[in-house]
């Protein structure tokens, strides 16, 4: 790594060179948050694009000990932007190889690799997360971010959220329950599309690629289903499309049943004659479908054929160019042959976008598809973004939201963290490129902040649930009429369903790190959180909760309170749950333009 202008030249010694570091961020910080950071124990959540820019902005700004969990290796694909990564590296664990290659230029930092996923309760429990002081997230999938918020609610930490989308990116610094968490406002899911226009009434090229990649491939290669078809399902009221369609699956679980017995000539032979000649020819059939559309006019299989022996196989391996029909019913027949060999020896198949086997089939189907139906047809390039939800990862965009990530991270240690910290996104104006606002306060009805939070521990696993009941019902006032949830949606009590009451948890196989999740049937207090951990040195269940400033367990409000209450800021100042309900809080000015661009940002996901 070559050394970098401000620093001094290599030539000086590791204490040298570290101490005239320190020398400088005195000067630019201040001695106080200086020392402050140096004392900082902090977490970062992914060591990818931005966890790599992030880890390098955390040690440069002095961090006494960093850990970097991650549970992945590294892949080609990751080195153009990834560039604490080397070619030699691949194959390497993300978070041992970020550590290090960091250690040239560590300092006084203390660095600590975490080789796993961070959703691991037993690599990484709640008393792991609790040593430290801000968590940083640096993640690509939403199941971990909701995950990591949980945790930084529980243990009452900032956390800082970041994630970018090619050009576009975002930093959201988190205060528990005095601002908007991760969950506070719903995120957008992938865009889907109604099932008629994928199986009857494509007229994009998205609808053939999802087409032939969610269905055509599942259904051929894929898990097979116990269910029957349910024409619910099938979203159209057109009695003759309901019909069409019906035959159509039905037809195609009969070919599935022949891919292991068939030769490869009859099986290709069967599906290209039904998907894209009979199934076409009975859609053409139903008029009601087509009085405002193109009819699809179905493949002219044998002159096509015809035409294969002259085609090049090279042909296979140029993915920039727009295959002619020809030449995608010679990369079909080719994939389904390699398709046909793998189920037979490997069974069902996935569709990867880097599997080379897949992505063929499903950019061949699709573009014949989008030939008979008269939509226009895509490189295997362009299809494979499509299919692969890929938007390219931008280096510069990770740089730089890397770096307010861990700028936003100064105001932890300033007289005002909340007051000062602000959530800062890409700008959808010209002569801009970031913006920032004010976080805002938390949604009151969020599942996440909104509710109670607390920790029971207990000293073993032989600990009857029913203990647990008791407890819960002395320590927070709840009636017997309560239901106990735990993880996604395991019901183990309800005032119906007292059976499990005597069992152990071992018996009920809930372990360390399992979520309890309580609600009052009678509806007359807060939902409540427990995550439950064992610890063998303590005699008795506790239940503690979790926050000093926190929302107390409380009545719930009606409706029209509810909307009243979303401006309030409530807190507790000590443990025996004295409520003080400060005015409503006006809500920080925004200037219009960022109100504008921030609603919408809202809705973006991450
Ligand atoms: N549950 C998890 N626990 C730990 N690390 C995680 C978890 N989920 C995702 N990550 C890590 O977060 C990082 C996110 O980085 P990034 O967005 O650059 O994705 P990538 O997988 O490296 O790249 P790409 O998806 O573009 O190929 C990855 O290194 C990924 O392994
Ligand atoms: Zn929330």
């Amino acid at each position: 790594m070559r050394w970098i202008s401000n620093f001094p030249p290599p030539s000086k010694t590791f204490t040298e060179r570290t101490m005239a570091r320190d020398i400088q961020l005195i000067r630019i910080l201040g001695e106080e948050t200086y020392n402050k950071i140096s004392n900082s124990k902090v977490l970062l959540v992914g060591a990818g694009g931005i966890g790599c820019e992030l880890l390098k902005d955390l040690l440069l700004m002095g961090y006494g000990e960093i850990h970097v969990a991650d549970l992945d290796t590294i892949d080609l694909s990751n080195l153009n932007r990834q560039f604490l990564f080397r070619q030699k590296d691949i194959k390497k664990s993300k978070a041992n190889t970020a550590v290090a290659a960091v250690a040239l230029f560590k300092g006084n930092t203390r660095l600590e690799p975490h080789h796993g996923n961070i959703m691991d309760v037993s690599q990484f429990p709640l008393s792991w997360f609790r040593q430290f002081d801000i968590i940083f997230n640096a993640l690509d999938n939403l199941e971990a971010r909701v995950y990591v918020n949980r945790m930084a609610l529980f243990i009452n930490k900032p956390l800082i959220e970041s994630g970018t989308t090619g050009l576009k990116g975002q930093v959201q610094p988190i205060f528990p329950y005095l601002t908007e968490c991760f969950e506070c406002t719903a995120k957008e899911t992938p865009k889907t599309f109604p099932v008629c226009t994928i199986r009857s009434t494509p007229s994009k090229p998205i609808h053939c690629i999802t087409w032939a990649k969610n269905f055509l491939f599942t259904q051929l290669f894929g898990e097979e289903s116990e269910d029957e078809i349910n024409p619910a399902d099938l979203e159209t009221d057109d009695a003759q499309e309901i019909e069409a369609l019906l035959k159509e699956t039905n037809e195609l679980l009969e070919l599935k049943k022949l891919i292991k017995e068939d030769s490869a000539e009859e099986f290709i032979d069967s599906v290209v004659e039904k998907i894209f000649v009979e199934d076409i020819v009975r859609l053409a059939k139903i008029d009601t479908l087509w009085k405002t559309r193109q009819k699809p006019i179905p493949l002219n299989y044998e002159l096509y054929s015809k035409k294969l022996k002259e085609l090049p196989t090279s042909i296979i391996s140029d993915d920039q160019k727009i295959w002619t029909t020809e030449e995608n019913l010679f990369v079909l027949i080719d994939s389904l042959k390699r398709l046909q060999a793998r189920y037979k020896s490997e069974g069902v198949l996935d569709f990867d976008k880097d599997d080379k086997d897949t992505l063929d089939f499903v950019v061949a189907a699709a573009n014949l598809r989008s030939f008979i139906f008269g939509i226009e047809t895509k490189s295997e390039f362009e299809i494979k973004q499509i299919a692969g939800n890929i938007i390219p990862a931008v280096a510069t965009t990770n740089a730089i939201f890397a770096g307010f990530s861990s700028l936003q991270s100064l105001n932890v240690f300033s007289d005002d963290p909340v007051g000062n910290s602000r959530l800062i996104y890409d700008s959808e104006y010209i002569n801009k490129f970031v913006t920032q606002c004010p976080p805002l306060p938390g949604n009151s009805n969020c599942k996440a902040c909104g509710i109670q939070r607390g920790i029971i521990t207990v000293p073993s696993l032989d600990i009857q649930l029913g203990e647990i009941h008791k407890q819960l019902l002395k320590k927070f006032g709840y009636s017997d009429d309560v239901s106990i949830v735990v993880g996604n949606n395991r019901l183990i009590y309800d005032y119906d369903f007292e059976d499990n009451l005597i069992s152990s948890l071992k018996d009920l196989t809930i372990g360390s790190g399992s979520i309890f999740f309580v609600s009052d049937s009678d509806d007359d207090l807060q939902d409540i959180e427990l995550y439950l951990e064992v610890a063998p040195q303590e005699t008795d269940i506790t239940l503690t909760d979790i926050t000093i400033k926190k929302k107390p367990l409380k009545k719930k409000e009606s409706k029209e309170e509810v909307t009243i209450q979303d401006d309030q800021m409530e807190e507790i100042f000590d443990e025996d749950e004295i409520l003080l309900i400060d005015e409503p809080a006006e809500k920080r000015p925004l200037e219009i333009e960022q109100e504008e661009t921030y609603s919408k940002r809202k809705k973006s996901t991450i």
